[in-house]
């Protein structure tokens, strides 16, 4: 059996993204409403010059009644394209969480925790803007100001040609600034991201830091990043300082054109542009209306500018976390929970890892029966870890196959308890790290606390919190810690098989004996498969497998 250890999933932008919908186009329409409105008000004021008013509560009312509608669509489509962006982060997320979780844990070209943390929690927001705010505009700059100039053409030909002399200017000085602009955002967030997961490690390592005096370069490095972050916000938001000023100015400049030329047309003074007519006060009046919601989507995309960048910038980088690097482990369907202990049938297994020139296992084939318990032996860096880690399917192999009842790793993954060297203990209460969310019968947790003779721990800590990463707790009391996870398990799937790496390493004579204890009771009728380089718990074990370098021997 062979795996492919290098995954690379390849997704265009545009398959995990929602289309384009009805959402995007309200705004469009809500703007669109604004061209009877301003007829309406032309036609008003034309009526009030030549001294009609009997239209006019007519007239006002048709302004107001399309002025309500207009506020309803925007509305109605705000919230629609809002939860549309939010159910797309949801699948961006889920999507990121899911190849996250599907990569082996042994893997060293796995992406840090605190940057893939910054940019499935932090950057993606980004995302929320950019679908709700920025398509909409576009596809509101897109359609307005065809139909206005298509609208003001047969009017006037001037004045429809001021207004598409300033449009081409527009899109193009965007169309720079946007490549700029993205560049600049991803920069800043994979600065982000490397801030993050530099804190982050800093954090889990500050008992280190301190205690060999690293504090003043630490500190230093966490400067140098905040100050380059620092830069990299400031390059961003110059980007959208000054996008948003040349639009402005350019927006000004066309509504300009278009006032002179409708004021001395009407004036008398420039007697061009109307089809060899006259402009009435009413048509002048209908085209100086226009002439600024002709600028207005592109004003709005100027100050939603940077938030295409940085959504971009952000759907990139999940996109990138979604297509993942390094080992994927393959995923199969459970087998069904079985209360029978299981046998374990290694087939010429060979595993190196991944940028190791050497392999750690070669070749071995292994065969453990239903119900046995055995120590795995071998010299520090001999492939014990590795061993049990490919048996828990936390890592598939280069070459060979492994059986756990007839079935793969995969399948079993979920009928097994690891009990491993460096057990992860999260901030909460020990209940809590003994359940890790899982459904467990009432009472289990304490139970398996009493099986892993946790008293004194429990009556220490009670119900109350215990710090992140097992501070408050003893090596031996984080090891009681994970006999108790591995022992208390959800009514219907018993862990059969049952792995533990190192148990009774670093502690004292009696607390392993203890520990030893625990262990044979927790594994009474199931399949145990210990790695120690303990001589008092391997005794206690039915074989004893010593591992070499090119294989496997049975040494009793
Ligand atoms: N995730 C990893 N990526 C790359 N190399 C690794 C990884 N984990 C272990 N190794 C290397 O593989 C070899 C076997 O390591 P392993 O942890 O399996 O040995 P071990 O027998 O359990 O050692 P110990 O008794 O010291 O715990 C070592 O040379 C180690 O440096």
């Amino acid at each position: 059996m062979r795996h492919s250890r290098s995954v690379h999933v390849q997704r265009s932008r545009n398959e995990t993204l929602p289309q384009a919908g009805g959402a995007d186009l309200l705004p469009s329409l809500s703007s669109l409403l604004w061209l009877p409105q301003a007829l309406l008000i032309a036609m008003a004021v034309g009526a009030m010059a030549s001294g009609h008013f009997d239209a006019l509560p007519y007239q006002a009312m048709g302004v107001l009644a399309l002025g309500a509608l207009r506020a309803w669509l925007d509305a109605l489509g705000a919230r629609l394209s809002f939860q549309a962006a939010r159910a797309a982060l949801t699948d961006l997320r889920a999507a990121a969480l899911a190849r996250l979780l599907a990569s082996s844990p042994l893997d060293r070209d796995r992406q840090e925790s605190g940057a893939a943390a910054s940019i499935i929690a932090e950057q993606a927001e980004a995302v929320v803007p950019y679908l709700a705010r920025f398509r909409p505009i576009r596809c509101k700059a897109t359609i307005l100001p065809l139909v206005i100039v298509a609208v003001v053409f047969p009017l006037s030909w001037a004045a429809a040609l001021a207004l598409l002399i300033s449009l081409p200017v527009i899109p193009l000085f965007m169309a720079l600034i946007g490549w700029r602009a993205e560049a600049t955002s991803r920069a800043q967030m994979v600065e982000l991201g490397q801030m993050n997961a530099f804190l982050l490690e800093r954090l889990r390592g500050l008992a280190t830091i301190r205690g060999l005096g690293a504090t003043a370069r630490t500190t230093a490095a966490i400067h140098t990043h905040a100050e380059t972050l620092r830069e990299k916000t400031m390059a961003v938001l110059r980007i959208a300082f000054m996008t948003s000023a040349v639009l402005e100015l350019f927006s000004a400049l066309g509504v300009a054109m278009v006032a002179v030329y409708v004021g001395f047309h009407l004036l008398g003074d420039l007697n061009f542009g109307a089809w060899g007519g006259q402009l009435s006060l009413t048509q002048g009046m209908f085209i100086l209306l226009l002439a600024p919601h002709f600028f207005e989507p592109m004003r709005e995309l100027s100050a939603v500018w940077h938030d295409r960048a940085n959504g971009e910038a952000a759907l990139a980088a999940l996109q990138i976390q979604i297509a993942g690097a390094g080992t994927q482990l393959p995923s199969a369907p459970p087998a069904p929970a079985s209360p029978t202990a299981p046998a374990v049938h290694l087939d010429q297994v060979s595993f190196r890892h991944s940028g190791a020139d050497k392999p750690v296992l070669q070749a071995l084939s292994l065969k453990i029966a239903a119900g046995e318990h055995v120590a795995i032996m071998a010299p520090s860096g001999g492939g014990k870890s590795t061993l049990l880690a490919l048996i828990a399917g936390l890592v598939p192999p280069d070459q060979g196959a492994i059986y756990i009842a007839g079935q793969t790793p995969a399948q079993m993954r979920q009928h097994m308890a690891w009990i491993g060297q460096d057990p992860h203990i999260f901030a909460g209460t020990l209940a809590q790290n003994i359940s890790l969310g899982r459904d467990l019968p009432p009472g289990a947790a304490a139970q398996a606390m009493a099986d892993a003779q946790m008293q004194r721990v429990a009556a220490l800590h009670g119900s109350g919190p215990i710090g992140e990463g097992g501070y408050g707790l003893s090596g031996g009391e984080v090891l009681r810690l994970s006999l108790a996870r591995a022992m208390a398990r959800p009514a219907d799937h018993p862990a059969m098989l049952l792995l533990a790496d190192e148990p009774t390493a670093h502690l004292d004579p009696t607390t392993a004996a203890e520990v030893t204890h625990s262990l044979l009771r927790a594994a009474k009728g199931k399949t145990l498969i210990t790695a120690t380089h303990d001589p008092v718990l391997a005794a206690k074990m039915d074989r004893i497998i010593q591992l070499d370098p090119i294989g496997m021997e049975d040494a009793a």
